[in-house]
């Protein structure tokens, strides 16, 4: 049975809403296809060099175009590889290796990670800060933020405190942080290749209560970052209701403006229309990754700049 006969056995609702975004054999197939193994270098542990020559004795290593420290890597099992346990490498899917290279936070600054568990980004962006500064990592989730506990741990990541809020709750923070990450809670299609369940259990009244947290989230983050200050807000997921439309709702609602990205990775065209709503051409700068662009998971990342002396 070919994907899209699979997938529109399995959900026929999730099978016709996504058709209007793109209906290519290849897209289909992708939506399904087992993810490759990626791994991130913690160079908070080593230096890149000696981790790759030493990985490279054992297996294939390819680089991730788009972050030097990123890897496709042909290993079943990476709980066996000692590197692992030791926090010199961490699995991490080569799409959501993105958006701390968007944020591109300084050593001294102060960061928050408004939706950190369990953790990936946290320590990628410790990483760029060299271990110097402070992000606050908070994820309201208990059980998550115990995982985000131990995987700062085991990365030797110094500079977080994690913090177990509504991110909401950083609004009150007002002009406060120079970067923010909202790498929001959504509907997950893009985990779809690494889990059946998400797309056995996809309906829109998910997207839709999904949306709603974003909103108020990417809000509050807004109000806590200082003017000249960067926000990144990032989903694994498609559809345009959790991803366009809420950084359109940002535009609309203060005095943000996109900012260019320029990574050499392959994007599908942003949604500027759909059901009814059109939105910012600004949104052309956001990038919309389908999973066959790219081999990877779903991704959609836009950043936002707080202008001087803004609200
Ligand atoms: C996509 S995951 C974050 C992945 C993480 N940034 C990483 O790279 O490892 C989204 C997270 O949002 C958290 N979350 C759910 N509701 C939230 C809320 N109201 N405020 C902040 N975080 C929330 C979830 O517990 C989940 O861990």
């Amino acid at each position: 049975m070919s994907a899209r006969d699979r997938i529109k056995e399995t959900n026929p609702a999730f099978y016709k809403r996504y058709s209007r975004l793109e209906d290519t054999d290849e897209f289909w197939e992708f939506i399904i296809r087992p993810l490759r193994q990626s791994i991130r270098v913690n160079t908070l542990k080593a230096p890149l060099e000696v981790v790759v020559e030493r990985l490279k004795e054992e297996f294939e290593l390819e680089p991730v175009p788009w972050v030097r420290e990123g890897f496709f890597i042909n290993v079943d099992n990476l709980a066996k590889v000692p590197e692992h346990s030791l926090g010199l490498i961490f699995g991490q899917e080569a799409s959501s290796m993105i958006p701390p290279v968007v944020l591109d936070p300084k050593p001294g600054e102060l960061v928050l990670d408004m939706a950190a568990a369990p953790g990936s980004k946290t320590g990628q962006m410790a990483q760029y800060m060299k271990n110097e500064g402070c992000i606050v990592a908070n994820d309201p989730k208990l059980s998550r933020a115990n995982v985000l506990i131990a995987n700062l741990n085991r990365m030797g990541v110094l500079i977080a405190r994690v913090t177990t809020k509504d991110g909401a709750y950083f609004g009150r923070f007002e002009n406060t942080f120079d970067r923010i990450l909202l790498d929001a809670p959504c509907s997950s299609v893009g985990m779809i290749r690494k889990r059946w369940k998400f797309l056995e259990s996809w309906r829109l009244r998910g997207v839709i209560k999904y949306m709603n947290i974003q909103k108020r989230l990417i809000l509050a983050a807004y109000r806590a970052l200082k003017p000249g200050g960067t926000l990144v807000y990032s989903t694994c997921t498609i559809d345009p209701l959790e991803n366009e439309e809420v950084v359109d709702y940002l535009l609309r609602k203060t005095d943000t403006r996109l900012g260019k990205i320029d990574l050499p990775v392959k994007t599908s065209e942003p949604v500027l229309e759909w059901e009814g709503r059109t939105y910012s051409e600004e949104l052309k700068k956001a990038l919309r990754i389908h999973p066959n662009d790219n081999d990877t998971e779903a991704f959609f990342i836009a950043k936002m700049v707080k202008p001087e002396g803004g609200a």
